[in-house]
């Protein structure tokens, strides 16, 4: 088994957490939190779901990288990859496409890049309201460059990244199942 990082990106909605949470509950996954000055959304906790940060305690952070997604800061950090690389052979990551493409050019083939798909767009959407989110932060996010960029794999990660369709979480679940046995049999 060659431990790798499972760098998990794709749009807004399209279910990175929720595979993320799968894999790390059935296979030798390890979850990688990473910071944010998001406010929380009901339900999340503090070092669970995400550093919550403030303006100045994020900008004291050191980062392997940073972005800003609909007007909000995240940031991952070597230290929490390496922390993962303790806990399990399989540390996972859930990215925006900006910094899925700076992981896969930074650690190489040490990771493994999924990029979900939904076939239906307006899907998303729903989701995002099902799952409890504001109706002005859903608003503000689909109007986002960084939503309608992540809708389309970059170029920088053609041939690099795998592409994933969750349209059905049944089909998704068994399409995982198929990833984790080739890559707990390498
Ligand atoms: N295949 C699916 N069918 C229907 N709903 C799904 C599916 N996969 C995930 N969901 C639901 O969609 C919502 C969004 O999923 P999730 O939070 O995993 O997305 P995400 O890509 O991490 O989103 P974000 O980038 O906004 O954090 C959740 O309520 C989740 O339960
Ligand atoms: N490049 C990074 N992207 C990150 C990081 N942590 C989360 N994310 C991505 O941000 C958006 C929005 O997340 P949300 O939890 O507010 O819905 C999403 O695409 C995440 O994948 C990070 O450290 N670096």
């Amino acid at each position: 088994m060659t431990p790798k990082v499972l760098v998990i990106t794709g749009a807004t909605g399209t279910g990175k957490t929720t595979v993320q949470h799968y894999l790390a509950q059935n296979y030798p996954v390890t979850r990688i939190v990473t910071h944010t000055t998001r406010p929380p959304r009901k339900g999340e906790v503090n070092g669970r779901d995400y550093y919550f940060e403030t303006e100045a305690s994020f900008a004291q952070k050191h980062y392997l990288e940073s972005v800003t997604y609909a007007g909000y800061h995240y940031g991952s950090s070597r230290e929490g990859i390496a922390a993962g690389f303790k806990r399990a052979p399989f540390p996972a990551i859930v990215l925006d496409t900006k910094g899925a493409i700076t992981y896969a050019q930074t650690l190489g083939d040490q990771v493994v890049v999924l990029f979900l798909t939904v076939s239906d767009t307006t899907q998303l959407q729903t989701r995002l309201t099902h799952r409890g989110d504001n109706g002005a932060m859903v608003k503000k996010r689909l109007a986002s460059p960084e939503y309608h960029r992540d809708l389309t794999m970059p170029l920088a990660l053609r041939g690099r990244a795998i592409e994933l369709n969750n349209d059905h979480w049944q089909q998704t679940q068994l399409k995982l199942d198929d990833l984790m046995a080739q890559l707990t049999a390498d």
